[in-house]
């Protein structure tokens, strides 16, 4: 039987903003109010997308959600049309409405956790969308997130989907981007590595000093029962404190898997001896690839400004890996040296291929955070929505579609813009018809 890892990117909404909501995030800081460029966000994201379908690879697409969040607002007390309502909540409230405007769903990475087929209890593909608590403006994603995630993974034969966590900083969730999964092909049991910042009930554990730590080990454990998850199949490896200090707010800023490859930096967790010894272990006889950059090669200051490790590794159809990074990297003398040493170790990864996502990276998210893994066996990418799946013929509409809805520039004065509203929500109705995904949005129900 064939099986894939399917790449779910992002897509980026029409309201793409810097409003520097993501202390901790240091790209999300520095960036705070500049310009943004929608139209050139979404299409730097589709031209990636569209280059790994290009390369063999199954690509998928997941919808954004609306923003500004008129519904939060109208919770929040902001009342009349929707124009007063953005007006009242601009001007009352500036930094909670920017909070409302985030497009912060084109990171995917953070949309949900998902255990594949072969490493749960019952065989089905389990997805708990992240609840997203440490920052207001995230946690505002669930709901629609777990819509979308049922929209496109329907069929209740191959797919399990879970409610997110409950709301609170003990169970604070960042979906996949705390976890990563090592195995020997995508349809046999791996085994799935949760990576926490911090003990939720133990205040007397290690945790940063500085900077948030996101996710909790307890919300991993929640994730890792909910999917039926053996003990053999999972370990648990606290994250680094001092790297979260440094700007590493999510595991994967400075770790990523694939197959049986680590490719992690020598600061990024808090154990890695043991940790690393407990993954071999799991793993079993076979030998895993663990790639580790040490800090005299790369800092962890680069490896923050560059997103060394929020690189994709792939695994081509005919067996190679290739690193999927941001310009960023080849851009960077120490870490340009370092990857074209990688390739030509002895490990799978042949190729690097740089790209373009310079419009998500001003707010943190590298190629990687653009993107949900889902690993799935032929059956279940024939069960998936197909309309969904990147092909020649979705690229070019949803480029036409990007082209007809959004603007070239937005400043933070624009966002409380009620045409900027209609906008997006003509957009966003045109998208659930493209990809059939039915009424998703509060705005449509
Ligand atoms: N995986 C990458 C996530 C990046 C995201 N940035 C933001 O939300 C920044 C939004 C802003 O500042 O406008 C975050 O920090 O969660």
């Amino acid at each position: 039987m064939k099986q894939f890892e399917v790449n779910f990117d992002g897509l980026v909404g029409p309201t793409h903003n810097y409003a520097g909501l993501s202390f901790g995030n240091v790209a999300s800081l520095s960036n705070a109010k500049s310009n943004s460029s929608p139209k050139q966000a979404a299409k730097q994201g589709l031209m990636k997308m569209k280059a790994l379908a290009d390369m063999g690879m199954q690509q998928g697409v997941l919808a954004p959600q609306e923003r500004p969040d008129m519904l939060t607002l109208r919770r929040l007390g902001f009342t009349g049309t929707d124009a007063q309502v953005l007006e009242k909540a601009a001007k009352q409230a500036p930094a909670i409405f920017l909070a409302c405007c985030s497009a912060s769903s084109m990171w995917t990475a953070n949309a949900a956790t998902v255990s594949p087929s072969a490493d749960t209890a019952d065989g089905r593909v389990h997805f708990t969308p992240a609840n997203l608590t440490n920052k207001f403006h995230r946690s505002l994603e669930p709901d629609v997130t777990g819509r979308i995630l049922k929209a496109t993974f329907a069929d209740e034969r191959y797919f399990q989907h879970h409610a997110h966590l409950p709301d609170n900083e003990h169970f604070g969730d960042e979906g996949a981007a705390n976890h990563t999964r090592l195995c020997r092909d995508y349809g046999y049991a791996g085994v799935e590595m949760f990576v926490y910042g911090r003990y939720a009930f133990d205040g007397s554990k290690p945790a940063p000093t500085r900077y948030p730590a996101r996710q909790t080990l307890e919300a991993c454990q929640a994730i890792a029962r909910l999917h039926g998850l053996s003990d053999e199949g999972v370990v648990y490896v606290q994250q680094n404190p001092d790297v979260i200090d440094q700007g590493v707010f999510h595991n994967d800023v400075i770790a990523v898997g694939n197959r049986n490859v680590l490719f992690y930096h020598e600061q990024a967790f808090y154990n890695t001896q043991a940790a690393l010894a407990e993954i071999q272990q799991k793993y079993g006889d076979e030998k895993l690839h663990f790639i580790q950059v040490n800090t005299s090669e790369v800092s962890v200051e680069d490896a923050v400004k560059t997103y060394l490790f929020n690189t994709q590794i792939i695994s081509l159809p005919d067996g190679d890996m290739a690193i999927i990074a941001p310009t960023e990297c080849q851009e960077n003398t120490a870490v340009k040296r370092y990857l074209d040493k990688l390739v030509t170790l002895d490990t799978p990864i042949k190729q690097v291929h740089y790209f373009d996502v310079k419009q998500s990276m001003r707010n943190g998210g590298g190629p990687a955070c653009l993107r949900l893994r889902v690993a799935l066996t032929e059956k279940e990418v024939d069960a998936v929505n197909p309309n969904t799946l990147m092909n020649d013929s979705l690229f070019a509409r949803l480029n036409l579609w990007v082209d007809k809805h959004y603007r070239d520039e937005l400043s933070f004065d624009d966002l409380r813009d009620p045409q900027l509203l209609s906008e997006s929500r003509s957009a966003l109705d045109e998208l659930t018809q493209i990809l059939k995904l039915g009424s998703v949005y509060p705005f449509q129900r």
